[in-house]
């Protein structure tokens, strides 16, 4: 994930463009300006697709629908990403840092995944997060669940 300007955590994207060919092309583009990925190195195609919803925000209302994509990629492209990540035209200003997920649990019960899920998250990212760990095979449904559970957040709710 990465940190955002406004200090929540969220994932690279923005607002698909009219010149770009297509949804995985915006995002593509996205990519480059927000995590300095060539997207011809990583071409997203409609079977990274996890999910889609309607989008609601008065300060954006030519925006309709969140699309939300998640690619697949190697130990090694990890690390050349997150190198890279400091290159991106938008590092220092909309994007302040590339952040890894802790995806344990520490012997408390609640250190690592659950106690990061208590982070501030823009719109649903956190919830897209859950979603692309259980698309992805990251995590089962129970192991979410179990996290969720010992989170704060949920009880806030
Ligand atoms: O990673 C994300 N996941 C889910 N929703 C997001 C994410 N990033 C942005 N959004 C939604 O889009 C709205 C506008 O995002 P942002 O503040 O980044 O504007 P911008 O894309 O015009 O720069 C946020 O308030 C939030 O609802």
């Amino acid at each position: 994930m990465q940190m955002r300007f406004d200090g929540k955590l969220g994932f690279a994207g923005g607002i698909i463009e009219v010149e770009d060919e297509s949804v995985e092309a915006g995002i593509g583009r996205e990519m480059l300006e927000e995590m300095g990925i060539d997207p011809a190195v990583y071409p997203l195609s409609k079977g990274d697709h996890v999910s889609s919803q309607p989008f609601h925000c008065e300060t954006l209302p030519q925006v309709k629908a969140l699309h939300f994509y998640a690619l697949e990629v190697t130990e090694a492209q990890i690390a050349e990403i997150e190198n890279n990540a400091r290159n991106a035209i938008h590092y220092g200003e909309e994007v302040l840092g590339w952040v890894r997920v802790p995806l344990y649990t520490m012997t408390d019960g609640y250190n690592g995944f659950p106690a990061f899920l208590d982070n501030n998250f823009v719109g649903n990212a956190r919830d897209q997060l859950l979603e692309a760990l259980i698309k992805t095979g990251i995590m089962t449904k129970e192991e979410i669940d179990s996290a969720v559970k010992v989170a704060k957040f949920s009880k806030n709710q």
